[in-house]
């Protein structure tokens, strides 16, 4: 298997330009399609998961030309639902394409097929499903009952009152938020019980704003959406820098000697992963923060027990910091971890006990207790994006590390380790 070895590195220093967001990237490209008027969208991001939303977006007919290394996009809006009759549409292991497409592909009057990689087959989409029921869509599993791949024989969206749960993944109620302005009639839509990864539903009703669209937000609990909308082209529009890729630089200077600039995300981002400098700064880390950057330099980092819900993705970044903190570092109410492109919380106990670290995996947090010398060790990433990122961090112990099949981060940041090699040093 393909493999890169890295460190022992002392130092991460300089500035960095982050690319653009997944969330966002995903979001503008399906609402700028269903909008009315042509979307220029810049700094989008160029990475496997947009991939497969422009692939399918493609195979519907919607016409967009590609500009800069596919990182600016001009996209016809169709004013409406999508047109086409079939699609038969791979997804990879998008979440962020498989979820809202299932949603907005029942507005129009087509049969279409939603599947992906083997791991999407086994993310549940069940409480999504149950929700695009319950509005009249007829709305079939392939094989497993809960899982892609879909069947879809759309005919609208009735609107009323739904509900649909939050505890597994917020990404199914992005997927109607976004389809609901579209809907026969007004929706509401009643979370039930807990809702996970609250920041990204920040993303979806930002997001929709730009393109027109108010909903009422009642507290996180409710959602009320008016129907026979048309979503308005902002004309131009620009893809902030992506907070979860950000947090590998930030916590590479808050370990390293050295200062890390990142542009592209600061305190005027929407993503909810900017928290993640705030986690660094309790940990120890000196953050600096202006309106489109942050900037990390290290001081002496410290564990902390933290609920980290609300930033699933960077708080994994929060566990390899963790070797690099005195005492215990411990991460709660991170179930959906298990859920994502591998069971996480399975696999980062399993890597970072290679390493020689203490560990302990509960149902819904982890924690980690470095140990002074860590071991070298080969890596396996489970096709996880995240893992050879965060892995990548264990370079600066006194130790090389290996991380295993580098070329996962394609999914989110193909770019990944040409950046990291440019900003740190042995
Ligand atoms: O809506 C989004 O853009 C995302 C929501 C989160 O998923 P969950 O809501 O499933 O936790 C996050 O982990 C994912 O990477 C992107
Ligand atoms: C969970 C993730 O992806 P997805 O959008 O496929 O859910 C992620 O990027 O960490």
């Amino acid at each position: 298997m393909n493999s890169i070895t890295l460190g022992p590195l002392s130092k991460a220093d300089g500035e960095i330009q982050i690319p653009g967001s997944k969330s966002l990237s995903n979001r503008i490209l399906l609402l700028a399609t269903l909008a009315k008027g042509t979307t220029k969208i810049t700094n989008l991001l160029d990475s496997d998961d947009i991939r497969h939303m422009l692939e399918s977006l493609t195979q519907l007919g919607v016409n967009y030309r590609l500009e800069d290394k596919g990182t600016t996009c001009v996209l016809e809006g169709l004013g409406g639902p999508i047109q086409a009759d079939f699609g038969d549409l791979f997804l990879g292991n998008a979440g962020t394409a498989m979820r809202p497409l299932t949603a907005a592909l029942c507005l129009g009057q087509g049969e279409f097929r939603l599947h992906g990689e083997p791991r999407m087959h086994e993310r549940p989409i069940g409480d999504l499903v149950d929700a695009l029921k319950a509005l009249g869509v007829d709305i079939q599993y392939e094989g497993e009952v809960n899982y892609p791949p879909l069947r879809i024989k759309a005919n609208g969206l009735n609107g009323g009152e739904v509900s649909i749960k939050g505890n597994i993944s917020s990404q199914f109620l992005t997927a109607i938020l976004m389809s609901a302005p579209l809907a026969r009639q007004d929706l509401t839509i009643k979370v039930d019980g807990e809702l996970v990864s609250k920041p990204y539903i920040d993303i979806t009703l930002h997001a929709m704003k730009q393109f027109g669209v108010e909903v009422e937000n009642q507290n996180y609990q409710a959602f009320i959406v008016k129907a026979q909308q048309t979503y308005q082209s902002p004309g131009e529009i620009m893809v902030e820098g992506d907070a979860s890729s950000a947090s590998y630089f930030l916590a590479a200077a808050a370990i390293a000697g050295g200062k890390i600039k990142v542009h592209g995300v600061g305190t005027d981002s929407v993503q909810g992963d900017v928290k993640f400098a705030e986690v660094l700064e309790k940990m120890g880390a000196k953050i600096t923060y202006g309106p489109t950057w942050i900037e990390a330099e290290r001081q002496t980092l410290k564990g902390v027990d933290l609920d980290m819900n609300h930033i699933p993705d960077a708080a994994m970044t929060i566990a390899t910091t963790a070797l690099f903190a005195e005492g215990t570092t411990r991460i709660r109410n991170i179930y959906n971890w298990r859920v994502k492109e591998t069971d996480r919380l399975s696999a980062m106990a399993t890597e970072l006990k290679k390493l020689g670290a203490e560990v302990i995996e509960g149902e819904d947090f982890i924690s980690v207790t470095p140990v002074k010398t860590l071991q070298h060790a080969a890596i396996d990433t489970y096709n996880d994006h995240r893992i050879a990122m965060c892995f990548s961090l264990v370079a600066f112990s006194d130790t090389p590390v290996t991380i295993n099949d580098p070329g996962c981060t394609s999914k989110t940041f193909p770019t990944y380790f040409e950046l990291f090699n440019q900003v740190t040093q042995s």
